[in-house]
């Protein structure tokens, strides 16, 4: 095998009340990565599509580099790599961009090398990566980009990562504001303590998230879908949020929260067809607010990474 190219999707991280702990998928939007021997030792990223030339072609600075070398410090390999990175994702938006690429640059370069680890052994790898580009070694972006559906990392040292049940007809809207809102930023704003209320009511709504996706119980979902540890120190970042919120009750929607550190915004609906109301109240929302938005309602994609060539 001399090339290959891999997917990975857009991820929604913490999912409302689990901070840290929660992500899934989202179907077709994502970053691709193409990963080829080279002659020449050490590994380089050769070219970047997609970024507005904002991203470090510098592989220890870039999540693709820095997510291979940790991966190769396990292995014995002397040989040359070389990354070509394509984004399909907005940066610093909610939406996992700096995991996607990571997770791609994984997939396509174990496959290369004749697929060496599990695809669950990469995990620590993108977190690494995740480390570098956000400040935190979170793994609720690159657990759901690598693995698909809905993940819950229970713990992690040592990481403790378990796939969740996808309630049949679960459907996302994503609305991406047209601003930029870091994650290592957004988590600069969290406060370090919670008050023993605070943990109790988001101890009992992971638990009611995580039971209404086994049980596919939509209503027990919606009630779950509060988050008051880091929604309210992060929501005044997102103009329009609140309105959001409101404007999505009466039309049936499930709920909604900030994806992942902002500022797109997650809303989980019990159908497509809600899915897409949703998404043309949120488009009045911030019409009269005068931001101009990307929409994209989805499934939730329960396939992860995936290789989509290789060159022999
Ligand atoms: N391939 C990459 N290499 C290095 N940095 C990256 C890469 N892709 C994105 N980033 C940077 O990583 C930082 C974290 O942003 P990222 O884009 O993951 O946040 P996000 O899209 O808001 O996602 P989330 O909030 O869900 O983590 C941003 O500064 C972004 O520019
Ligand atoms: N859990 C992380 C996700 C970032 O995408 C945070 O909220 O900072």
């Amino acid at each position: 095998m001399q090339k290959v190219t891999a997917f990975a999707p857009a991820t929604v991280a913490n999912v409302s009340c689990g901070f840290d702990i929660l992500g899934f998928a989202v179907d077709d939007l994502g970053d691709k990565v193409t990963v080829s021997l080279s002659g020449n030792p050490g590994i380089r990223v050769t070219k970047i599509e997609g970024d507005k030339g904002k991203l470090p072609y510098e592989a220890d600075k870039n999540t693709c580099g820095v997510a291979i070398h940790a991966m190769l410090e396990q292995m014995d390999f002397e040989g040359g790599l070389e990354i070509e990175l394509y984004k399909g994702l907005p940066l610093g938006s909610g939406m996992g961009s700096s995991a996607a690429s990571a997770v791609a640059a994984l997939v396509a370069v174990n496959r290369l090398l004749g697929n060496p680890f599990e695809k669950k052994e990469l995990l620590p790898f993108a977190i690494e990566a995740e480390r570098i580009a956000c400040g935190a070694g979170h793994a609720d972006n690159v657990s759901p980009a690598l693995l698909g559906g809905f993940v819950l990392i229970r713990d992690y040292h040592p990481l403790d990562v378990i796939p969740l049940n996808v309630p049949r007809g679960l459907y996302c809207t994503l609305v991406h504001p047209h601003l930029v809102l870091n994650t290592s930023d957004s988590r600069s704003v969290l406060r370090r303590n919670v008050s023993l209320k605070d943990a109790t009511t988001q101890s009992g709504n992971i638990a009611g998230l995580v039971a209404g996706l086994f049980q596919e119980d939509m209503s027990l979902i919606s009630r779950s879908l509060n988050d008051v540890i880091a929604e309210p120190s992060r929501s005044v970042l997102i103009p329009g949020y609140d309105e959001v919120k409101e404007a999505i009750k009466a039309a049936g929607a499930l709920g909604c929260g900030i994806s992942g550190s902002g500022p797109t915004i997650f809303i989980l609906s019990p159908n497509e067809e809600i899915a897409w109301e949703v998404s043309r109240l949120s488009q009045q929302v911030f019409e009269k607010i005068g931001l101009p938005i990307d929409l994209y309602v989805s499934a939730i994609n329960t396939r992860g990474a995936y290789i989509i060539e290789e060159e022999q």
